[in-house]
């Protein structure tokens, strides 16, 4: 068995397969650690955006979170800690660039040449590693450092410097107030104002007993869906949380003109609502200036707006998010020939997120429509780990040889999904929730509590079995 990716997504499969009692596993990793986008986003202030008993494994509490909402070397730490027991079942540096299924096995290839033979695949590549850059003309002319806040560069010091920063997305939030008070000044560069709610976060004092982590962990699951519910339900529930993010905004930012510009002009929902006490506080700091004028170009000295102004900066820092992966390996390869990118011609699309006709053993983690706009990722992740343990259970218990969604099973509810996703709060909306011709293909339509119920069991119903590859 394969499982490429060492995030929260590769490692909770593994973890389950080793719970599950397998031991015959390997997993690809092509870093050179665990953790996925919690090891690669070291920007200062990052943290977790949902509460830490709930952003952790079910199976692995962590009755020692130093915060509500922990900050990112202590998510790094709790991974690494976690996945101790499965350590050894990685390999680090494997870059894999291909898996092709055939003669009832796949071959999993890696950019060095090498390759690995698999029964069963999981891919758990993320949705967000790749940083988004976006395409402003003059970057090149620049001429103090420039990184994206998912690359940071801690060589970069920036006490009584000048940094420009582009977005005020979910990262920017978090890193923005951490910087503000070494900088010398922060320009920060709006295009579309984010909700904001207050961040209900907390230093804790003593480690929970582990009941009190598991009532902990039940309670912010069900906060969790009620924003979910609010969000996705209809005008009302969008209404109740605008609402509670306009009255932060009137408590935090009591100047009207600057209370204007962070006004959203997007529906609450169409992109994911934030939660941050010290945004607002950042915005109001003398040496930081929030632009709403359009960029125009990157000087040498710092950033032209469309209204002609130079905004001088000695360092530009990119707050703009991530280009969603695609979902799966670079190229996979499955029955008759089949190629996943070109079945899935632009709108990647999975039975639950997981399964794709025609590419039998092969499970997608945190695939197709499986992004949360209000809850845990983890939720559905978790999941889908036990789905797949059920599948590989079965295989050892029957000898089958492979499963694999049926045709007419995956059609159904692809059909379904786009139904409800169109008429969501999503539809209509410019985010990266959408690919760019329209279709809705990251965010799962519905509560984490109708997903659990659609995983809860492998349906085999759902599923051609074959007993010979
Ligand atoms: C800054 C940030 C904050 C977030 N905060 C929250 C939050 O508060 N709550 C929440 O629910 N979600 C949050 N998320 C979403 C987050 O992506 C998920 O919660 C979760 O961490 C995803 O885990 P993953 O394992 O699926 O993906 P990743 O963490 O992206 O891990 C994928 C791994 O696969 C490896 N990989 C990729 N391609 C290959 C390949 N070809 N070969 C070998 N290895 C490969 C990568 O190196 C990486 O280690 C956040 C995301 C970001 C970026």
């Amino acid at each position: 068995m394969v499982v490429v990716g060492a995030g929260f997504g590769g490692l909770g499969v593994a973890l389950s397969l080793h719970r599950a009692g397998f031991r015959r596993f390997t997993v690809l990793e092509r870093a050179d650690g665990v953790g996925g986008v919690w090891r690669d986003n070291t920007y200062p202030g990052a943290a977790c955006d949902v509460p830490s008993s709930l952003y952790s494994y079910s199976f692995a509490p962590n009755p020692e979170w130093p915060r509500r909402y922990a900050a990112q070397p202590d998510i790094l730490a709790y991974l690494v800690r976690a996945s101790a027991v499965v350590r050894d079942r990685i390999r680090f540096g494997a870059d894999v660039v291909a898996a092709r299924f055939g003669g009832g096995r796949w071959r999993v290839e890696l950019a060095d040449g090498r390759s690995v033979g698999a029964d069963v695949l999981v891919s758990a590549v993320g949705q967000l590693s790749r940083p988004l850059v976006p395409r402003i003309s003059g970057v090149e002319r620049f001429e103090g450092p420039v990184f994206h806040s998912a690359r940071w560069d801690h060589a970069v010091d920036l006490r009584g410097r000048r940094v420009a920063v582009v977005g005020t997305g979910a990262s920017a939030v978090q890193f923005v107030p951490a910087i503000q008070p070494r900088a010398r000044a922060v320009t920060v560069f709006q295009r579309t104002a984010p909700h904001v709610l207050p961040k209900p976060d907390a230093v804790r004092r003593g480690a929970a007993r582990p009941v009190a982590s598991r009532a902990a962990r039940f309670g912010t699951w069900l906060a969790g869906e009620a924003l979910t519910a609010l969000l996705t339900s209809g005008p009302v529930g969008r209404g109740v949380v605008a609402g509670l993010a306009a009255a932060h905004r009137r408590i935090r930012v009591p100047d009207r003109d600057l209370r204007a510009r962070v006004r959203p002009t997007t529906r609450a929902g169409c992109k994911r609502v934030l939660f941050s006490n010290d945004w607002y506080p950042a915005l109001r700091a003398p040496n930081v200036e929030l632009v709403t004028e359009p960029i125009a170009e990157v000087t040498a000295y710092g950033v032209r707006t469309r209204d002609g102004r130079e905004h001088r900066a000695d360092v530009l820092v990119w707050g703009t998010g991530f280009a969603v992966a695609d979902f799966a390996l670079p190229r996979v390869t499955g029955r008759d020939g089949a190629d996943l990118a070109e079945v899935w011609a632009g709108r990647p699309r999975a039975h639950l997120g997981m399964c794709v006709p025609g590419f039998p053993n092969l499970f997608l983690v945190y695939g197709p429509n499986t992004n949360l706009g209000g809850n845990s990722v983890l939720t559905m992740i978790e999941a889908q780990c036990r789905y797949v343990v059920a599948a590989v259970r079965h295989l050892a218990a029957t000898g089958a040889a492979s499963l694999e969604v049926r045709a007419d099973v995956a059609e159904r509810f692809d059909a379904r999904l786009r139904d409800r996703l169109a008429g969501g709060v999503w539809a209509g909306c410019s985010s990266w929730y959408r690919t760019r011709d329209g279709s809705i293909t990251t965010n799962w339509p519905g509560l984490t509590w109708e997903y659990l119920r659609r995983t809860r069991r492998l349906r085999l119903a759902d599923h051609l079995v074959r007993a010979e590859g």
